[in-house]
């Protein structure tokens, strides 16, 4: 937040440059697994036709990992949602078939809030993603990847599929349904689908019903994909490496990233600094908050596929609990199970009031709870004591 010791603006350099994180290390043209992928933990189980609210009726195949044992009356099963770039791998190491580590690692495991000793801990990859899931990547009806013709999915087709999971598993009702941004949108979901099976359920940092501000926020994310001349219609599984939709992907991770912090964080932590040596000020250089962006948008373009992201965030954009069921607050009247819901108090994504009325209107819940952090709507992967002790404690 320098201000009188800042140089004047230089001329400009002619011609500005192409995002410095497309350089380096080559861009797939999709990062999605593909079978003959190393499988790591995954394990799936193919659910059969599942007929989508838009109509159409496609095989489902789901990725999904374990943790623990499940009891012998069945009664100790937690079912953990992933957020948007998230998939099955909630936690233990990046290896091979696993491009990150566990999301919620500090969450998940011998000991931890949701302690795999106790709990048998299930998460499946979400329909339309990118990690072994049928998604635009999995091959189509006519032998090609599904790319941009794979069809609209919502938040309901979602939790039918992971439905059919339970079924498949043979869990009756879950001890937990967990999640935090996309994947609580599932978890309330699944609490109104299926009220019987999940006897409580964690709403965290997330919503009942996308809000216009979400569509906004969406909306340009998007376009970057589709007007990406690498996109391609969807259909860029066979380019080459940097010939992808990565630009666009990028720049849709750029605007989401954003909005998953706060403006105090980017302004105390990258204020007006010029990233190392560069100059921003008409020299063609950076800011080091467009350089963490830049960083971010080549970290999500090497392990994400674009057509997934379209269609999760679509799928977000779908999501709204009350539709044809009276309404948001009717929908949640019908919750049976325990409800912890919480909140980031600097998210500026998914707002606190957003939270409120969702335990206002869940008859299980004792109030909404709210996490104090810098760091706005990532503060449900970051505030990892905060989030702990609040599961740990709903848990029992
Ligand atoms: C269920 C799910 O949500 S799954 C998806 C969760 N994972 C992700 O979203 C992956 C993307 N990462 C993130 O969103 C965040 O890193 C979080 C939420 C996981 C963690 O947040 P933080 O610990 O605050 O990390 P932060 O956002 O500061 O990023 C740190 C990275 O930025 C880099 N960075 C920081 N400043 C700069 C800068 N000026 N220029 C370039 N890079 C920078 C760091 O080197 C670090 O790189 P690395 O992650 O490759 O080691
Ligand atoms: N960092 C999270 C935020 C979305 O909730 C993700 O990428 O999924």
């Amino acid at each position: 937040m320098q201000t009188d010791t800042a140089p004047a603006p230089t001329a400009p350099v002619a011609g500005r440059r192409a995002p410095v994180w497309a350089a380096g290390p080559a861009v797939p043209a999709s990062a999605a697994w593909r079978e003959g992928d190393p499988v790591g933990r995954r394990q799936f189980v193919d659910i059969g036709d599942l007929t989508l609210e838009c109509g159409v009726t496609l095989p489902v195949r789901v990725a999904y990992e374990t943790w623990g044992e499940l009891s012998p009356s069945g009664d100790n099963a937690v079912l953990v949602l992933h957020a948007l770039t998230g998939d099955s791998h909630v936690t233990g190491p990046a290896g091979p078939g696993h491009p990150t580590a566990g999301w919620w690692d500090s969450l998940v495991g011998p000991g931890r809030p949701i302690d795999t000793d106790r709990w048998f801990v299930v998460a499946p990859n979400v329909l339309g993603g990118c990690q072994g899931t049928t998604g635009p990547a999995s091959t189509g009806p006519d032998g090609r990847p599904w790319g941009g013709r794979f069809p609209f999915v919502t938040t309901r087709d979602q939790v039918a599929a992971e439905i059919a999971v339970a079924d498949a598993l043979g869990i009756d009702s879950w001890a937990l349904v967990v999640g935090a941004s996309m994947g609580g949108m599932r978890v309330l979901e699944w609490a109104v689908t299926a009220p019987e099976r999940v006897r409580a359920l964690a709403a965290i940092a997330t919503t009942a019903q996308s809000s216009g501000d979400q569509i906004a926020w969406a909306h340009p994310q998007l376009e970057a994909i589709r007007s990406d001349p690498g996109w391609n219609g969807g259909d860029y599984y066979d380019l080459p490496e940097g010939a992808g939709p990565h630009i666009g992907l990028g720049i849709a991770r750029q605007i989401a990233h954003t909005t998953y912090r706060s403006p105090r964080e980017l302004d105390v932590r990258f204020g007006r600094d010029a990233q190392d040596v560069e100059e921003p000020l008409g020299g063609g250089g950076r800011y080091a908050v467009q350089s963490y962006l830049d960083h971010h948008a080549g970290k999500l373009a090497r392990r994400f596929d674009a057509n997934s992201y379209l269609v999760l965030t679509e799928s977000m954009l779908s999501h709204d609990v009350g539709r044809g069921r009276g309404g948001v607050e009717e929908a949640l009247g019908t919750v049976t199970g325990r409800a912890l819901v919480v909140a980031v108090d600097t998210d500026r994504l998914y707002l606190p009031e957003q939270s409120e009325r969702m335990a206002a209107g869940l008859p299980g819940c004792d109030g909404m709870h709210l996490i104090r952090s810098d760091f706005g709507h990532d503060g449900f992967l970051i505030e990892a004591e905060q989030v702990g002790t609040l599961v740990r404690d709903f848990l029992g």
